[in-house]
């Protein structure tokens, strides 16, 4: 297809998005190094919910979603001010809909409704990102590297809510798809592609992430 030069395309703002373990930090981190883009992070360490939300969902879901709602907002919020907004490509390990997609797996009736309020409020006029790297992985992939990681939080985490998650994640990279067809997903293998223990590998996503840029 022939492209005009003198087109000029979008700033990139990649998000790297997939189930829990599915390998975003790892792979957004490698991203950012090898495209020399600045690299927003999730906060984990510092999180005082996650712990007892694993023990008892019901109990801390709506603590911990408000959490991470409120950390990531004033993340991109900082993240469009000094990137973004001037023209500077940025590579990021979540997308902001990652908050929905937990939260209507972790919420219920009331509590669901008065986030999903919030949700919007807070979310709907950020600039969104414009090429998202999707990491498909499977129940045992996931299992597995969540083993490898060992934080011990997540040791005894259900398989059956990874494997919602798993299905969450597939309708939610649709909707996506279907609502903003202009955002491009690169949807990647994460059972067959090793990027950690294998550079050819990574190089296959390089390419494919240079294709839009
Ligand atoms: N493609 C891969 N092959 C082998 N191991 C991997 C791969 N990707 C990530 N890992 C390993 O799996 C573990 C989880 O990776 P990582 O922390 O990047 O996942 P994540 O998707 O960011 O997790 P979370 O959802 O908890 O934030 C790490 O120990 C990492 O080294
Ligand atoms: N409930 C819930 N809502 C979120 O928005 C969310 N984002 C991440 N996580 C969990 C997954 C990993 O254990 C750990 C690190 O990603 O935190 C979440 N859990």
């Amino acid at each position: 297809m022939w492209e005009d030069p003198q087109v000029k395309k979008p700033c990139p703002f990649i998000a790297v998005e997939g189930a829990i373990g599915a390998g975003k930090t790892t792979l957004a981190t490698m991203l950012a190094e090898r495209f020399d883009f600045p690299l927003l992070k999730e906060i984990v360490e510092e999180n005082p919910f996650l712990d007892k939300f694993y023990q008892n969902i019901e109990e801390w879901a709506f603590q911990l979603e408000m959490f991470f709602l409120c950390n990531r907002y004033k993340q991109l919020e900082d993240t469009v001010k000094n990137y973004v907004s001037r023209g500077l490509p940025v590579v990021s390990d979540y997308h902001i809909y990652k908050n929905w997609i937990f939260a209507q797996r972790t919420l219920q009736g009331d509590k669901r409704e008065k986030y999903r309020q919030i949700y919007h409020l807070l979310t709907d006029d950020l600039p969104k990102p414009n090429v998202i790297v999707y990491i498909r992985a499977e129940l045992a992939t996931l299992l597995k590297r969540i083993e490898k990681r060992g934080r011990s939080f997540e040791q005894d985490i259900d398989p059956g809510y990874l494997e919602r998650l798993i299905e969450d994640y597939e309708t939610a990279i649709t909707q996506i798809q279907t609502r903003e067809p202009e955002t491009v997903v690169i949807t990647i293998d994460g059972n067959m592609l090793d990027f950690v223990e294998h550079p050819e590998h990574f190089e296959q996503i390089v390419a494919k992430i240079k294709e839009h840029l």
